[in-house]
C-alpha cells in the first residue's frame, strides 16, 4: 500500500499544490439559492463534487457542516466522500479529533480503515490532549496509507494564546507539536504522511518548520483574510511543503460549475505563483 505522503506528492504534481474545502455554511446555501435542510445540502455537495473532484488535488469537507443536520446530514457526508475518492481527488475528513488514546482508537478507526463507510485519505487531529495520545491514529494511517494532519498554529486569533504559549523547556506548545510530527516523518520520502496545519493569516511566527517532512495544511487563505503572497511571510524556506487551503473564497462562486472550476483556476494561479519562487 502506498503511503499517504506518496500519494499526496504524485496528486499535487498532477494538479497542483491546492487543497479546497467543502463547508456548506447557511449563507452559502442561501447565495446558491438553496435551502437550509438536507436537500440542500445534497444539492450542495452534488455541485461542488462536480467542479472539484476531478481536477483538485485535496477536497476538504467539514464535517461540522453536514453534522448539523443529523444521521441524514452523515449520510450525504459518506456519499460526498464515496464520490470525491471516484472523481480521483484525495479526501481530507476536517474533524479535527482529539482525545485519550483508548477513544481515539475508536476515531481511527471511524476514519482511516478501509472498511468504515467514513473511510478518507486523511484527517485533521486535534493534539490538546497530548501528541501521543493520537498515537492510534498515526499507526492505523501508516497500516492503511493514511494521513494525520495535527493543528500546530492555526489560523483563528485566539489560538495563540495556547499554541505559543511557553513548556517547561522553553519551546512554544506549538513547537513540541512541530517537533513530534517531525520525528513520525523521519526517512519519508518523497514526503510524510503525517502534517501539520499551520494557517496562512499567522504572520512570521519564528517557528521553525524545515524539518517536518510532511505537509503543511494552510488554511486562513480567501474569507480569513490572507492572501497566497502571505504564504511566503509565513512559511518562509518551507514553502515546497505548503498545501493552501480555501473554502468560501471558491465556494462562493457558485453554484455555476464553470464559474466554481474558474474560481479554482484563479486561486491555484496565485498559489502556483508564489509557491513556485520557493
Ligand atoms: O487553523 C485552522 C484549521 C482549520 N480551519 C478550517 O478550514 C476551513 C477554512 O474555511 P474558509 O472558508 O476558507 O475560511 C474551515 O473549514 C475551518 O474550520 C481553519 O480555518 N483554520
Amino acid at each position: 500500500m502506498e503511503s499517504f505522503g506518496t500519494r499526496l506528492h504524485r496528486a499535487v504534481t498532477e494538479r497542483g499544490p491546492l487543497c479546497v474545502g467543502i463547508d456548506p455554511h447557511p449563507g452559502l446555501l442561501a447565495r446558491w439559492g438553496l435551502a437550509d435542510d438536507v436537500q440542500g445540502l445534497d444539492r450542495f455537495t452534488r455541485t461542488a463534487v462536480e467542479a472539484l473532484g476531478d481536477r483538485v488535488a485535496v477536497v476538504k469537507p467539514q464535517s461540522a457542516f453536514f453534522e448539523r443536520f443529523g444521521s441524514r446530514g452523515v449520510a450525504i457526508l459518506e456519499s460526498t466522500i464515496r464520490q470525491l475518492r471516484e472523481a480521483g481527488s484525495l479526501v481530507l475528513l476536517d474533524v479535527k479529533r482529539g482525545d485519550i488514546g483508548s477513544t481515539v482508537s475508536a476515531y481511527a478507526s471511524a476514519y482511516l480503515d478501509p472498511s468504515s463507510p467514513l473511510y478518507v485519505d486523511a484527517v485533521t487531529a486535534s493534539p490538546y490532549l497530548g501528541v501521543g495520545s493520537l498515537a492510534p491514529m498515526f499507526e492505523l494511517a501508516a497500516e492503511h496509507g493514511g494521513g494525520v494532519f495535527v493543528l500546530a498554529l492555526t489560523s483563528n486569533p485566539e489560538g495563540a494564546a495556547v499554541q505559543r504559549a511557553r513548556t517547561a523547556d522553553g519551546r512554544t506548545v506549538a513547537q513540541t507539536v512541530i517537533d513530534e510530527i517531525s520525528q513520525l516523518n523521519r526517512g519519508a520520502s518523497p514526503l510524510g504522511s503525517f502534517g501539520l496545519v499551520v494557517g496562512a493569516t499567522i504572520g512570521d511566527t519564528g517557528h521553525d518548520l524545515s524539518g517536518v517532512g510532511g505537509p503543511l495544511l494552510a488554511p486562513g487563505l480567501g474569507a480569513q483574510g490572507a492572501g497566497a503572497a502571505d504564504l511566503r511571510t509565513v512559511f518562509g524556506s518551507s514553502l515546497a511543503a505548503v498545501l493552501p487551503s480555501y473554502s468560501r473564497e471558491v465556494l462562493s462562486a457558485g453554484p455555476d460549475v464553470a464559474a466554481l472550476r474558474a474560481a479554482v483556476d484563479r486561486v491555484l494561479g496565485e498559489c502556483r505563483g508564489v509557491l513556485a519562487a520557493r
